[in-house]
């Protein structure tokens, strides 16, 4: 049950007359990198037209890191470039002025009318609970019904203040409009006051330290293997869980560390791991990193399929390569196996490798 103050039988009526019908299922599409651009910068607005088709989602960037002298040059900045687009299979999405800013209400009045039919998905920056989703929820309504428009555009949230994170369960529920969340590591830090002063990432001070081989001074100052760890996986980890529950979506966020794409591979690999379907890009070069991570490997969905053929009608258990493989093996699998599908289906190169795949007994 979704938690909202609406009645279940009101939950997924239009919030304004003549809106269009919110969804009653949140699409799977391919969104492994969100990749942000400022509408305002000339030289990176020149090349979005151009970034069509290599990645899976482009978002004009309203928000932070738009400076506040350029707000309305993003803004009109968004409307001309979707306007003299065709963005293909790739996504528009945009990411709003939080709702305390003096900006967001032309944002939102603007961007619907003049380009709603192809915005897919609005991105909400610190969200504390429900009733930021219910605002924008009502808004939209009203500015979809007035402007015409036929397909809901739907929302994501920004996990990125210490309330938006204990009310996370709420901040799903709130809408059926509702696509996902993404983690705002930045602010979140802040808000919280942690003492770290980057963009996402790790830290070398978080850390465990193996127990000293014996005891006394020496022992303690001798060499013991230290391992980082990693700040965001509470966070993360809630976050999935929240998602999973309602039917959405969960992103890693930004990693500030351009020049370390080592670091940013192993974040977005753990955000993976753990059941984010993409993360967001800042710079170009971060979009290879974002599509190699959150595509499935060969090896794995070679071994994913291996395991559903010998699974048969899914049931019982199963020895393969040594290990028990069981109904819920096979359920991981086929997480794999339909993400490799849908994946396939949008991207040409992954598409060949996948077809290459054959598995013991079949033909090459
Ligand atoms: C905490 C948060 O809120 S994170 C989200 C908000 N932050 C953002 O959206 C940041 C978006 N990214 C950026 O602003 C930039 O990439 C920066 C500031 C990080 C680095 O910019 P630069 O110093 O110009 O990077 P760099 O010199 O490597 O750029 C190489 C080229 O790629 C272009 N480029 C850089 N970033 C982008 C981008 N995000 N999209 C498209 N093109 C880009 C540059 O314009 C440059 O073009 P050129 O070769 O024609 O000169
Ligand atoms: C993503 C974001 O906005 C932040 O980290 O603050
Ligand atoms: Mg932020």
């Amino acid at each position: 049950m979704p938690s909202s103050s609406r009645s279940a039988k009101d939950f997924f009526r239009p919030l304004a007359v003549g809106a269009p019908t919110p969804p009653t299922e949140i699409p799977a599409r391919p969104s492994r990198a969100i990749h942000f651009f400022d509408p305002s910068n000339a030289k990176m607005a020149a090349k979005i037209p151009q970034m069509v088709g290599s990645v899976d989602v482009l978002l004009g960037n309203l928000e932070d890191a738009v400076k506040a002298d350029n707000k309305e040059a993003a803004r009109e900045g968004l409307v001309k470039i979707a306007q003299e687009t065709d963005f293909g299979p790739t996504q528009l999405w945009t990411r709003i002025n939080a709702l305390d800013s003096p900006w967001v209400l032309d944002d939102l009045t603007t961007l619907v009318p003049a380009i709603g039919h192809k915005l897919d998905v609005i991105m909400v920056p610190k969200v504390q609970g429900a009733e930021d989703i219910h605002y924008v929820d009502r808004l939209l309504a009203q500015l979809e019904a007035k402007a015409g428009l036929e397909k809901p555009i739907l929302v994501h949230a920004i996990l990125e203040t210490a309330r938006g994170v204990a009310n996370v369960e709420e901040i799903c529920g709130a809408s059926p409009r509702m696509q996902g969340l993404s983690l705002g590591p930045a602010d979140l830090a802040a808000d919280r006051r942690m003492k770290t002063t980057r963009v996402g990432g790790g830290h070398p001070g978080y850390l465990v330290r193996q127990d000293p081989d014996g005891s006394g001074e020496e022992a303690i100052n001798g060499a013991r293997t230290t391992y980082q760890q990693d700040l965001w996986h509470y966070t993360i980890a809630r976050m999935v869980d929240a998602c999973a529950m309602h039917g959405i979506y969960p992103y890693y966020g930004p990693f500030g560390d351009i020049a370390d794409v080592v670091a940013c591979e192993d974040q977005f690999r753990n955000a993976f791991l753990l059941g984010c379907v993409g993360t967001w890009s800042l710079h170009p070069k971060q979009i290879a990193i974002a599509n190699r991570v959150f595509s499935p490997s060969v090896e794995d969905v070679t071994h994913a399929r291996r395991v559903v053929a010998a699974m048969g009608d899914g049931t019982g258990a199963v020895m393969l390569d040594g290990k028990m493989e069981d109904d819920a093996s096979l359920k991981q699998c086929l997480v794999m196996v339909e993400l490799a599908e849908e994946l396939a289906a949008i991207d040409p190169d992954l598409k060949k490798q996948y077809d290459a795949i054959t598995l013991p007994g079949e033909d090459a």
